[in-house]
């Protein structure tokens, strides 16, 4: 049996990053951007008004000693238009939040601060002076003509697509998004909607994998389940060529009917089987023709975990991404562990901020067949190999797959 880290690093060394694609700028939340993003022209495009107000001249705002300054309104420049006359001393336009600054003006004096006889009337009194550039917002204070703004790689986010959408890029280049194809294994397997016979259960594995495919920001596609046959299993993999990952479940450990390695051999290679963890152990890795093949255990458990620790690292490469892992952290153990295995145990648990630290309390009944396990999980404690009994109070590392929401 290898190390997790040794399987990581021998799976992660046969995964190269997808060709670069143009999507719909619509179509790119998640994905790694391809190439740099620089700025072919100033945001703001024009200065603008930050305020609803009047365009002057700052020193037509200077107060007096008996009344305040008086100016005659000359018009309305509001957003989306530009002003057809420039302001001249003495003089004042109302101006609108976003729209370009008249020529003439060098400030904005906010409507709050002024006095006037309503939208239609023809003069304004300004009641506080006011600098040159106030409530200016100047062209390229944003992004200048040239600058880098997002450098590639960066992944693509809601506000990075608002940056991009705000620089006109209808379409992106990226890295393309990968294809999962999903095979179950199992003649004890039938599809979720069917009623359970004897000695038969639901299909759990390959819903559970689409799922977190797809939140892995990759496209999955469910092959049903192969029955325990070779032949079943080849008919099923001739459908998976064209994928770029097939992620099995089941028929991985030593059974008479665990077919998976059998085929991977015929058509392919195994680069390792078995890893000292748990839940986990059985995992193999290799390929099917060119295609990578993980091979999870079908435990439900081992199937959710090992995908996390090993299938999301493949996409997140396959996509493009540098950062693959998810942050480790220090946590307080609450309620203890008690270790029986000797291989390095993922213990299902809830990490919440709790008097100035983070505490974890383990998910119940660790069976990597105890699906109950896996909800309100959002940690995998690390229980280092060698048999280690956590106590409570002890901390042990944990890989945080979710924020808790509720972190106050
Ligand atoms: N003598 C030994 N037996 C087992 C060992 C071992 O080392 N020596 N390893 C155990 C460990 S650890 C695991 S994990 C399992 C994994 O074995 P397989 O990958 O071959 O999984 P299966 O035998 O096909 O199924 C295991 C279990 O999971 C259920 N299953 C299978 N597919 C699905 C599915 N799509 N959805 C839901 N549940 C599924 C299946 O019915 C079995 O109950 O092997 C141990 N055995
Ligand atoms: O690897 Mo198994 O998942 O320990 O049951
Ligand atoms: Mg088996």
């Amino acid at each position: 049996m290898i190390s997790v880290e040794e399987a990581l690093a021998r799976i992660l060394a046969e995964i190269a990053p997808l060709p670069t694609v143009r999507v719909p700028l619509s179509e790119a939340l998640g994905l790694v951007l391809a190439e740099d993003v620089i700025a072919q022209e100033a945001i703001p495009p024009f200065d603008n008004s930050a305020m609803d107000g009047f365009a002057l001249l700052s020193q037509d705002s200077k107060q007096q000693q008996d009344q305040p300054p008086r100016l005659k309104v000359t018009g309305t420049v509001a957003a989306g238009y530009v002003a057809d006359h420039a302001v001249e001393p003495g003089t004042a336009m109302r101006i609108m939040t976003g729209a370009p600054v008249p020529p003439g003006a060098d400030t904005v004096i906010q409507v709050e601060l002024t006095r006037h006889g309503g939208p239609e009337s023809d003069w304004v009194e300004i009641l506080q002076e006011v600098k040159p550039g106030n409530n200016i917002r100047p062209a390229g204070e944003d992004m200048r003509h040239g600058q880098l703004i997002l450098p590639r790689g960066t992944e693509i986010g809601a506000w990075e697509i608002g940056v991009l959408a705000t620089l006109g890029w209808a379409s992106v280049p990226v890295t393309r998004r990968a294809r999962v194809a999903i095979l179950g294994t199992g003649d004890e397997v039938i599809e979720i909607d069917q009623p359970l016979q004897p000695g038969k259960i639901r299909n759990s594995n390959s819903y559970l994998l689409e799922a977190a495919v797809r939140r892995a920001g990759a496209i999955p596609e469910r092959l049903g389940v192969a029955r325990d046959t070779v032949e079943s299993l080849r008919e099923k993999f001739s459908q998976a060529i064209n994928a770029d990952l097939i992620l099995t479940s089941g028929g991985v450990s030593v059974g008479d009917f665990d077919l998976v390695k059998n085929i991977m051999s015929e058509q392919g290679e195994i680069q390792f089987w078995r890893i000292n963890m748990r839940p986990g152990k059985p995992v193999a890795f290799g390929h099917i023709g060119t295609v990578p093949l993980l091979g999870l255990p079908g435990n439900p458990v081992s199937s959710a975990v090992t995908f996390e620790l090993f299938g999301r690292p493949i996409l997140r490469k396959l996509q493009g991404h540098t950062h693959l892992l998810k942050p480790q952290i220090e946590v307080t153990v609450e309620d203890g562990v008690q270790e029986r295995a000797m291989r390095r145990h993922y213990v299902r648990a809830y990490v919440k901020w709790q008097d100035g630290k983070f505490v974890a309390r383990t998910t119940g009944n660790q069976g990597s067949h105890i699906m109950t396990s896996l909800l309100q999980t959002n940690a995998l404690l690390i229980v280092p190999e060698g048999g280690v009994a956590v106590q409570p109070g002890d901390t042990v590392q944990a890989i945080m797959l979710d924020w808790p929401e509720d972190a106050s």
